[in-house]
């Protein structure tokens, strides 16, 4: 395995939660091989996002996968979560073995440029087990990526590379909104991993 510790872990949050930044825990060959295998073998689609009351379907695509066909509801949209892949499962047990946590499940995002992003939310609708850890891998374009304070507001970014490993716990998502910014300077796509605890 092309397992780097080149890196320092950062913490990016001041208070109120664990955002570890791992640095890049993939080769740039095996980033380059994953974002092909994982742009072709994802079943992608278009997401379903709620803004200013109105539900909208994104550009931005997004999947599913999971141990068991979970439901999971966002947006007043339920998918149930698809088997496996042989690449997904390379990639959980990669970030298992760096972040000393397990994950049932990954939802995965497919940004195809700078234009498309996600809005402030935080990571706690009931289905995901409470300050369960929830893993996030990078593939692609480098692209920033905030965290909100809920009451304080203060504000925190980090640049998120490609093979990239951002581990969010404890009441992080208590406290804590993120979002990943637009941007004009990116022409090109990312593909996003977040390996999460689901409880059923
Ligand atoms: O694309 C990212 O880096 C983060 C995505 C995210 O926050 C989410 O899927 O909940
Ligand atoms: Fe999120």
């Amino acid at each position: 395995m092309d397992l780097f510790n080149r890196n320092p872990i950062t913490q990016i949050i001041p208070f109120d939660g664990d955002v570890l930044y791992y640095g890049k825990v993939l080769s740039d060959k095996k980033t380059l091989y994953y974002f092909e295998r994982l742009m072709e073998s994802i079943t992608w689609e278009h997401d379903n996002a709620i803004i200013f009351g109105k539900l909208i379907v994104t550009k931005r695509k997004v999947a599913w996968y999971g141990d068991k066909p979970f439901d999971y509801t966002y947006s007043k949209t339920t998918k149930s979560a698809l088997p496996w892949t042989k690449e997904l499962l390379e990639l959980k047990a990669i970030v298992e073995a760096k972040s000393g946590e397990t994950y049932n499940s990954c939802l995965l995002n497919l940004y195809h440029n700078g234009s498309e992003g996600m809005a402030w939310h935080s990571d706690a609708e009931k289905d995901l087990k409470k300050n369960g850890a929830i893993a996030s891998l990078s593939f692609g374009a480098d692209r920033k990526f905030s965290f909100k304070h809920k009451e304080s507001k203060q504000t925190v970014s980090i640049l998120l590379e490609k093979g990239s490993l951002l581990i969010m716990k404890a009441d992080t998502q208590t406290h804590w909104l993120h979002r990943l910014p637009p941007t004009k300077t990116v022409k090109t796509p990312r593909i996003n991993l977040t390996f999460r605890t689901i409880v059923s």
